[in-house]
């Protein structure tokens, strides 16, 4: 069964609750862009695609609750200037991935044009939004599946010789649990493993919020495909002892001249690759770069609460089937008085990376020496 951590019908967006995973599959309603935004906070759902797609739906399913509720204005331009004001608030939630930045402008720049037309009405734009909103959940999944087939491609011409499986270590969770299905650079996994390319892939647990122990696990496990969880810690280990051909990782935001920011942890992941000659992919739809940020130094870096770092949110397992929301326990770790820096993402410079794969195919820096992206 395909995993599904958005799930959307007109009028309906549930998501799976990532912070109650692997123990407990639970789906939360989203009925509006309140709803979403929380969502997206708390992180119960998160990666860069999927917080863009969640975003952008639950104010579809808001606009649509208003229609048939006989409470969507009338007029074009009061339904145009409501669609501005609520993803001016989205955009709030996370600072760091582009995605929905990107996708409010896009949608913006639609409801504006389907607004001017002659003659427009509120449920003429509102409908204009909606389509454009449900195409973009339609079209991530397509280009997870071509950045799948283009980074699993470069990997075995640039990786391995002539029929050698590889094995890749991967960082963070960029899976159907971080978009609307397939994945980024687990998506790319994802396609080498198909392929029969795959020898094993080794996931970092990714503290402090363990998308890697606790999701790119639980996909990987839930696909049957051969894999080895370590904990943050011990990549140098593994990069040093075993047969990494490449490291593969997801992105929230590419700057104009390629550097990336990513999962804290990312950039020294892209130094220990270089110390040891492997390959570093970054793979991102094109909706992850940002040609309006320069570089690196221009990305904003998110600060989550101490509280991640200080607390770990463990579940009492008293047996199969025997888990709920009551037995989950926060384990403090660490002495209130010590002070905690928390950053969510760190900046990976361009220097390091070697490709970034996208679903027109994977970009390499030119004989300059820099990477010339176009979204
Ligand atoms: C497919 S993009 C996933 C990207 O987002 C993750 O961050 P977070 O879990 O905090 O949303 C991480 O940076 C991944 O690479």
């Amino acid at each position: 069964m395909v995993l599904q951590a958005i799930v959307y019908a007109r009028g309906e967006l549930r998501i799976l609750d990532q912070t109650k995973l692997p123990h407990q599959e639970q789906y939360d309603s989203l009925r509006s862009s309140i709803d979403g935004w929380h969502a997206i906070k708390e992180m119960r759902v998160r990666g860069a695609p999927a917080i863009a797609i969640v975003a952008t739906l639950a104010l579809a399913v808001e606009l649509e609750t208003m229609q048939t509720s006989g409470k969507l204005p009338e007029t074009a331009e009061e339904v145009k200037e409501f669609v501005h004001q609520k993803l001016n608030y989205l955009v709030t939630s996370r600072p760091t991935a582009v995605n929905l930045a990107d996708a409010a402008r896009k949608l913006k720049k639609i409801v504006d044009a389907a607004a001017a037309e002659k003659d427009s009405t509120g449920e003429k734009v509102k409908n204009s939004y909606i389509l454009a909103a449900e195409n973009m959940l339609v079209d991530d999944v397509r280009d997870n599946e071509n950045i799948g087939r283009h980074g699993a491609e470069w990997i075995v011409g640039n990786c391995t010789s002539s029929g050698e499986k590889v094995s890749v270590l991967t960082h963070c969770n960029t899976g159907s649990l971080a978009t609307a299905g397939y994945g980024t650079a687990l998506g790319v996994i994802r396609s080498l493993h198909a392929n029969g390319s795959l020898e094993r892939v080794f996931c970092t647990e990714t503290r402090p919020y363990n998308q890697g122990s606790r999701l790119t696990a639980y996909e990987l496990v839930h696909d049957n495909i051969p894999a080895t969880l370590i904990t943050d810690s011990t990549a140098a280990a593994l990069v040093q002892k075993e047969n990494i051909s490449a490291i593969i990782v997801g992105a929230d935001r590419v700057a104009a001249n390629g550097d990336t920011a990513n999962k804290i942890g990312t950039y020294a992941l892209s130094i220990l690759a270089r110390h040891h000659g492997v390959k570093f992919l970054v793979a991102a739809p094109r909706t992850t770069i940002d040609l309006a940020t320069a570089s690196g130094e221009d990305i904003t870096i998110e600060v989550r609460p101490s509280e991640e770092v200080r607390q770990f949110r463990g579940v009492k397992d008293r047996g199969k089937g025997d888990i709920d929301s009551q037995h989950w326990e926060t384990i403090s770790t660490a002495p209130e008085g010590i002070e905690v820096w928390n950053p969510s993402f760190d900046v990976t410079p361009a220097e390091l990376i070697d490709g970034i794969v996208t679903e027109e195919g994977v970009v390499e820096k030119g004989h300059d020496g820099v990477f010339h992206l176009s979204m």
